[in-house]
């Protein structure tokens, strides 16, 4: 075989380098800036700006999952493309707005679609909208999520509250608070053992009760990778190994930045398919059966969830002075 001629790759004889197609980019941050406070209070403000409602409980709809904010009354959308700072999602199920409402009275903001590691930014971004949803006054968060099942007991469409999860990329030192701390949003070292609020935890399984749903709603432990490609079988079989019950590529470095902050975080995972454990298993995992289920589940996430943001909002109004 010949060798490569280095200045046919380079289009000619020309010894100048070729021209790239690839935009420059900062190398130390990949293009991504750092934001500071002062530049999100600018996203807080332009927002507040935009719409009359005070939210107290802000929702990040999983995959699919879009329809959970059809019940928020008077919803005022906003499409992440004209909110300043903003990232943009770039993936199928998920829409790119925030929508400003009441759900059941209670004044909320959804995220109809969260930005993703995969999709190119890095975990602090994907988390900045958290960071503005406390700016806008957002005490709890409900972060919701596709997952992969790897309990056996689990079944494609069950419910998994997240009792806790462990930070996968975070052991490789990839964390949304990696890099200068700013205090105004919370200490340098927050503690985890908390993340997800017991008594929230409570009453999702008095509400499944409630919904004649408790059969479908689990607990369990939650775990983010970075995606995009779904787990290979050892993969699967080391997370289960290591007490991993739903695998996803999201909401951990979310309830990170959130209990940064000081926000009570609720997590539900929907069950969207059954992770594979065996080199004999026919089926592979993908996108579309993922969205399926979000769409075949959405009733009764959409009865559960705005429940839930009624009783939430009330602990919120009894802790209040
Ligand atoms: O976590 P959410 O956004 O619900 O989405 C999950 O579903 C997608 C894969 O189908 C991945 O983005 C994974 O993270
Ligand atoms: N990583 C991962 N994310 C998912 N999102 C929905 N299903 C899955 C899955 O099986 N694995």
């Amino acid at each position: 075989m010949a060798p490569i001629n280095a200045d046919v790759v380079n289009g000619g004889k020309d010894s100048t380098p070729p021209k790239t197609t690839l935009p420059e980019v900062d190398t130390e941050t990949n293009g991504n800036k750092r934001y500071s406070y002062e530049t999100l209070v600018e996203t807080a403000n332009f927002l507040l700006s935009r719409t009359a409602v005070r939210p107290l409980i802000g929702v990040i709809c999983g995959s699919g999952m879009g329809a959970l904010a059809e019940n928020i009354i008077d919803g005022q959308c906003i499409p992440y493309e004209e909110i300043p700072n903003f990232p943009t999602s770039t993936v199928e199920g998920h829409h790119g707005r925030l929508v400003f409402g009441h759900l059941n009275d209670i004044p909320v903001v959804a995220m109809q679609g969260r930005f993703h590691y995969y999709e190119g930014y890095p975990l602090w971004k994907c988390c900045l909208p958290v960071r503005v949803m406390k700016l806008l006054g957002v005490r709890t968060l409900i972060a919701t999520n596709a997952a992969g099942g790897l309990n056996p007991n689990f079944k494609i469409g069950d419910l998994m509250i997240v009792k806790d999860h462990i930070n996968m990329m975070g052991f490789a030192g990839n964390n949304p608070l990696h890099g200068p701390n700013d205090e105004r949003f919370g200490p340098r070292f927050p503690p985890m053992n908390k993340a997800y609020n017991y008594e929230f935890r409570k009453i999702a399984k008095e509400v499944a009760k409630e919904l004649n749903i408790q059969d479908i709603v689990r607990e369990g432990v939650y775990t983010c990778l970075g995606g995009p490609n779904f787990e290979t079988v050892a993969e699967i079989n080391m997370l289960k190994m290591v007490g991993v019950d739903a695998v996803g590529m999201s909401t951990v470095h979310e309830v990170i930045t959130a209990r940064h902050c000081d926000m009570n975080v609720f997590g539900l995972s929907l069950i969207t398919n059954e992770c594979v454990t065996s080199y004999e298993h026919e089926a592979e995992a993908n996108h579309e059966e993922v969205l399926d289920v979000g769409r075949m589940r959405q009733d009764i996430l959409r009865k559960f969830v705005s429940k839930l943001v009624v009783k939430f909002a009330h602990t919120l109004t009894r802790d209040s002075p």
